[in-house]
Order: C-alpha cells, then sequence, then structure tokens
C-alpha cells in the first residue's frame, strides 16, 4: 500500500557530510533507512494495527542482502526476517531499523538475531516510543560490540531529520498513543467546496468521487475502529467496512447518548464485523437488551463524552481510531483534544443551503484569531477531489522528561523501584505485556491423539480447543486455519466468529473444561521459557490482573468487576512453580 500522502517525498539523492560528532554516514544510509520505514507499513490494512517494524540489511559494498517487516502482532520480527533472507552476507553487513526493536519479553530476538548473524553495525531510525522499552536493544546492541548510529543522536543534519521524519510517520499511532493515553485519532470528512457535508435534507450520497471513497476504505483499513454519531447512523445507515480488498476490518463504534437508534441498521449486522455502542449510562434499556440480543456489545459511560470514550478504548488497547461523523459529535472530539490529525475531502461541487450541515460544528470561537491552523498540511489531488490533510496536534517530542528505572538508577543507586501490589498487564507491549495469551510464543501440546503439535500461542491452542473433538468439517477446517493463523489476533477472530456463526460446533463441554485448557497451555509457556518464568517469578506478592475492560471472564474489567481467570491461573501458576517444581505436576508440554 502506498504511503505517499503520509510521507510526503523524500530524496534520496543527497550527498551528506560527517557531522560534528565526527560519524561518518552516506547517502546510503538515508535512503536505506527511508527504505525500512516504507516495507515496515507493508502489512497496513491486511492486519490489525500494530508497532511498524522494518529492517533492511546491506553489506559493506553497499548492496541490499536482506529485508524483512513484521507483518502483525506476534509474527517473527522484522530483523529476524532479515536475517534469515541475507543469510551468510550478514557477516559485517549493516542493519538498518526504523525502529528500535521492542523485545518486549526479554527474549531479545531480534537483537540476539542480528549479533548471532555477525552484523556489526545497526543504524536506528528512532527508539522506542514506549518507555519502558526505550533504549533497551540499543543498549543491548552496543554491549555486544555493534556501533549503533541513532538518527538525530549520532547523525544529525537536515537531511537525517528528514529521514527520521519518514520514521516517525510510519509509527505515528504508537507515538500519539504513548504520549497521550488515548488511540490515534483521525478525523476524515467528505465536503463540497461550499463547505457542506450533506445537504439541507441531511442527504451526502456522494459528495465525494469514488476514488476517494476508496481511498477512505484504506484508511479504515489501516484503523482499529470507526466512530460515528447517533445521527448519521439514523440518517445514513451506514456500513463503516473497509473495502479495500485488505484482510482487516475495523470494528464499528456508534456514539448515542439517548439510544435513539433504529432496529434494522447495516451496523447490526455482525456478519462482517463486529459493533460495539457506547452510551449514557442508563438509556433505554429496553434497547440495550435488543442490542445484545443481536450480539452488539454495550457500554455505558456516567457522562458520555469523546475523551472518556477514547481512554476507554485506550485501555482496551486499541491504538488508532477514525472518525467518520458528522459535525456535532466532530466538535465535541476537537474540543475534548483527542482528534490528532484530519484528512479533508474537499469536491469540486457547490449543493448550498442556509440550514446544510458543515464539518464541524461549534466550537465556541468568535474570532477569526482563535481558529486552530493544522502542522504540516499536505495537498493531494485524488481523482476530481482535492485532499487535504494536517495535523491538529504537533507530532510528540519522544525525548523522556522523567528519567527510565534504570537511568534513575545509575544517577542515585539508594532509589528502590516503586513495586506496585496489583501488576495489570494487557497489550503484548505493555511491560509485562509477555502475560498474556497474545504474547509470541509459540507452545508445543498433545493433540487428541497424542500427537505434540506446535502452536503459535496460548490464544492459538485455546481458540483451538473450542472445537476440538467435533467431526463436522467446518469444525476441522476451523482447527486448521487457528493452527496456520498468522498472529494471536487472527486466531482469536476466527474462533470467536466460528462460535459467533455455529454455535452447534462448540464442544459441549466448553464451559467446563476452558479454564483447564488455558491453565495446561500457560503452564507449558512458562515452564519452556525461562525468562518468562523469571519474569512470573519476580511479580511475587503482587497481585496480576488482566487489564480488560471488556472480557468479564478473564480479565478484570473496568473497575474490577471481572473475573480476572488469567490473572487468577498466573497467580496460581506462580505459587505452584515457587513451592517447587514437585508441586506443579507434570507438564503436558514440549520444549522447543
Ligand atoms: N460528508 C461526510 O463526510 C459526512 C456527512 N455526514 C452527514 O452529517 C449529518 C449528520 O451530522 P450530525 O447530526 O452532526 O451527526 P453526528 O455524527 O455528529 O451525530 C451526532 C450525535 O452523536 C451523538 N453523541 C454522543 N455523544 C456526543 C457528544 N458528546 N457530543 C455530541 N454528540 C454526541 C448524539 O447521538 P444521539 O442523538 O443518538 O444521542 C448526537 O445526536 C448527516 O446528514 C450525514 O449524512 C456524516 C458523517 C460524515
Ligand atoms: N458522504 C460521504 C461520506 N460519508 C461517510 O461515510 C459513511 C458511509 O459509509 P459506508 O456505508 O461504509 O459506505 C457515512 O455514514 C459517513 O460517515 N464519506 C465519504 O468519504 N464521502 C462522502 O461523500
Amino acid at each position: 500500500m502506498a504511503l505517499t500522502f503520509a510521507l510526503g517525498p523524500y530524496s534520496s539523492s543527497v550527498i551528506c557530510r560527517a557531522t560534528n560528532i565526527n560519524k561518518h554516514y552516506h547517502a546510503q544510509d538515508l535512503s536505506y533507512i527511508r527504505r525500512a520505514a516504507d516495507i515496515s507499513d507493508k502489512s497496513a490494512g491486511f492486519t490489525f494495527p500494530h508497532p511498524n517494524f522494518g529492517c533492511v540489511i546491506a553489506t559493506r559494498s553497499g548492496e541490499v542482502a536482506g529485508e524483512g517487516y513484521l507483518y502483525a502482532q506476534g509474527t517473527k520480527p522484522a530483523e529476524v526476517l532479515a536475517v534469515e533472507a541475507a543469510g551468510e552476507r550478514c557477516r559485517g553487513a549493516t542493519a538498518y531499523l526504523n525502529m528500535e526493536p521492542g523485545d518486549c519479553h526479554g527474549d531479545h530476538t531480534a537483537v540476539s538475531a542480528l549479533v548471532q548473524a555477525g552484523i556489526t553495525r545497526a543504524v536506528v531510525g528512532i527508539r522506542h516510543p514506549l518507555q519502558h522499552l526505550r533504549g533497551n536493544a540499543v543498549r543491548a546492541l552496543r554491549s555486544q560490540g555493534l556501533q549503533v548510529d541513532v538518527l538525530g543522536e549520532d547523525m544529525r543534519s537536515k537531511i537525517v531529520e528528514e529521514a527520521r521524519k519518514a520514521c516517525l510517520l510510519v509509527n505515528l499511532p504508537l507515538i500519539y498513543r504513548a504520549a497521550s493515553r488515548v488511540p490515534f485519532s483521525v478525523l476524515k470528512y467528505a465536503m463540497t467546496l461550499d463547505g457542506k457535508i450533506a445537504a439541507s435534507s441531511g442527504h451526502a450520497a456522494w459528495i465525494s468521487s469514488k476514488l476517494s471513497r476508496n481511498r477512505v476504505f484504506e484508511l479504515r483499513g489501516r484503523s482499529d475502529a470507526i466512530i460515528v454519531g447517533g445521527n448519521t447512523m439514523r440518517r445514513d445507515d451506514p456500513r463503516l467496512t473497509a473495502r479495500h480488498g485488505g484482510g482487516h476490518m475495523p470494528i464499528r463504534i456508534v456514539m448515542s447518548k439517548t439510544l435513539d437508534l433504529p432496529k434494522e441498521a447495516n451496523l447490526w449486522d455482525l456478519s462482517e464485523v463486529s459493533t460495539i455502542v457506547v452510551t449514557q449510562r442508563g438509556a433505554r434499556r429496553s434497547f440495550q437488551r435488543f442490542l445484545a440480543s443481536k450480539g452488539v456489545e454495550v457500554v455505558e459511560f456516567d457522562i458520555l463524552n469523546p475523551r472518556d470514550v477514547m481512554e476507554y478504548f485506550h485501555d482496551r488497547g486499541y491504538l488508532s481510531i477514525l472518525w467518520e461523523c458528522g459535525g456535532t459529535l466532530t466538535a465535541s472530539a476537537i474540543s475534548s483534544g483527542v482528534i490528532h490529525k484530519v484528512f479533508a475531502f474537499v469536491a469540486p461541487k457547490i449543493i448550498g443551503g442556509k440550514n446544510a450541515p458543515s464539518p464541524v460544528g461549534e466550537l465556541g470561537m468568535v474570532e477569526m484569531s482563535q481558529a486552530l491552523d493544522l502542522i504540516d498540511v499536505c495537498f493531494e489531488q485524488v481523482g476530481s477531489d482535492m485532499l487535504i490533510s494536517g495535523f491538529l496536534q504537533p507530532i510528540p517530542d519522544l525525548t523522556p522528561t522523567v528519567p527510565s528505572e534504570d537511568e534513575t538508577f545509575a544517577i542515585d543507586p539508594t532509589v528502590i523501584p516503586f513495586e506496585p501490589s496489583i501488576i495489570f498487564f494487557y497489550k503484548t507491549w505493555d511491560p509485562y505485556g509477555a502475560f498474556s495469551n497474545f504474547s509470541p510464543h509459540p507452545i508445543q501440546m498433545p493433540d487428541e491423539d497424542d500427537n505434540y503439535v506446535t502452536w503459535s500461542s496460548v490464544e492459538h491452542y485455546y481458540q483451538a480447543n473450542k472445537f476440538l473433538g467435533i467431526s463436522d468439517p467446518i469444525a476441522q477446517d476451523c482447527i486448521e486455519k487457528i493452527k496456520l493463523a498468522k498472529s494471536p489476533e487472527e486466531a482469536a477472530r476466527m474462533g470467536r466468529l466460528t462460535q459467533r456463526r455455529h454455535p452447534n460446533l462448540v464442544r459441549s463441554d466448553w464451559e467446563s473444561v476452558k479454564i483447564d485448557v488455558m491453565y495446561r497451555a500457560l503452564k507449558c509457556k512458562f515452564s519452556i521459557y525461562p525468562h518468562l518464568n523469571s519474569m512470573l517469578l519476580s511479580t511475587a506478592g503482587s497481585v496480576l490482573v488482566e487489564a480488560s475492560p471488556h472480557d468479564l471472564f478473564w480479565g478484570g474489567g473496568r473497575e474490577g468487576e471481572g473475573l480476572n481467570y488469567l490473572g487468577r491461573l498466573l497467580m496460581q501458576l506462580r505459587s505452584e512453580f515457587l513451592g517447587e517444581s514437585s508441586a506443579a505436576g507434570e507438564s503436558t508440554c514440549l520444549a522447543l
């Protein structure tokens, strides 16, 4: 997928000079870093949004020996793929990484792949935006004797800054999310030349051209969710699906205070993707029951407003959200400061109408000097329309203001790092993300015939077990597909979709065995990976809670109302491991 609208033109034919800190580098370095940024974005629209990693390995003579990019969260790291592609040519070569590897599970996969392959230099576009990961891989590579040049630190100039910006742009969702504690939010609308998003009647199909609407499908494919307001839903009966030929479908979210919504609607058809309705506490209980009967999730807020909703979806792990609402909700979202970027499609047509709606409602501004200026504005012609995009909030500065735990300890060894008594974990990139079922740690478990099968993650194994022993071909096919699913998210989607569509194919004892299935898988994972075992044991004394706000069985819920079975199982395992392996009983899994 082309990234031109995000990256803008970057020339690679520029000759650089040595910097004032006396590091030599070449235009080639910058062109390979940009290449790493470009390829890191290749899976956008095909998989759930995730941090984008790309790696290019170039030999001493400047030839590209191998490349790789992270396809989905939990799949092989970019660096491992690039090393595999380059083979022996890695010896003495340079690795170009658009972003410092996360290596979030302490297994240093990316780092050890580069070290073991004989790479002698690494050029890093940006440090990892998450504070608990920032600097770890750079430090680890340096300690293994590699020369590591970080753009903006070890290499500085105007053109280095441009290449660095390409690396920032390709991971904007992660960067904004880390800095603002809400998902990266993009507002998109289509308006006529006279500034209307619909006719006075409310009719809006269509303002922008087919080409522009195809572009919107791409934007949707890059998002975790699409949001509309209740009125857009009532007026347009939208589908909000991504019809761009990719594999990824964003969740649909409707924000409605009144819940005065139609019973017949495209958004209640969950055959392709789910819908979540967020509303005010206590709104139309009977309609909430109707939605529940359709399988639509309803989340109540004390006071429904964009900031609380965005904080909620941040906690639920969402990286990026596309707002496709009308002017009323848009004004509220802009006022609450949750919108980061704007995409405005302007169509060369005039509709007029005193009461025809415009893209942004009341913001309470009375003088033009109060207008919000967009930053880094881009103009691009898309078919007959003009696409104007820009940022409402500047790209956050990655420089940490608060020293990391390591740095503080180095300055003052008397400082004892704060040890919270509750450890929350959820997304795999969180500090204790390795506790999640979705963490990329394959396990081997026996199947029905006692043959050992490799599952790419605990989640793969868990989802497949729902259909174990069912002779129906759909169930068998689902197990096979889950086995091959490229990421835990894909495995979860397949398992849940089949369970929803064919509840009769779920094994009859599932409710009574699912905890045991999870326990056995976790036991295997924490037995065969020593660093995970140490991580688990290091939490002794703390309560472990899966911070899933919506999964009230495995997770702790939003306000502690969840049963937290995942946390409980981990604590049970921890005490078994602490009480010696004999108490832990026999493991049914194989070491990998
Ligand atoms: N051309 C384009 O790009 C687009 C055009 N449109 C057009 O815009 C028109 C609809 O615009 P508009 O009425 O502004 O629709 P919105 O999408 O802004 O919906 C407004 C509704 O959002 C809900 N809402 C929930 N929380 C809030 C909050 N905190 N602040 C504000 N609203 C909240 C309310 O729903 P409830 O009343 O249920 O409580 C409210 O009535 C339609 O004609 C549609 O075709 C819409 C989207 C894009
Ligand atoms: N009218 C209009 C848009 N409107 C947006 O698209 C939604 C309909 O999406 P779907 O049902 O999936 O095709 C609609 O509710 C509104 O949010 N978008 C555009 O790119 N161009 C247009 O001219």
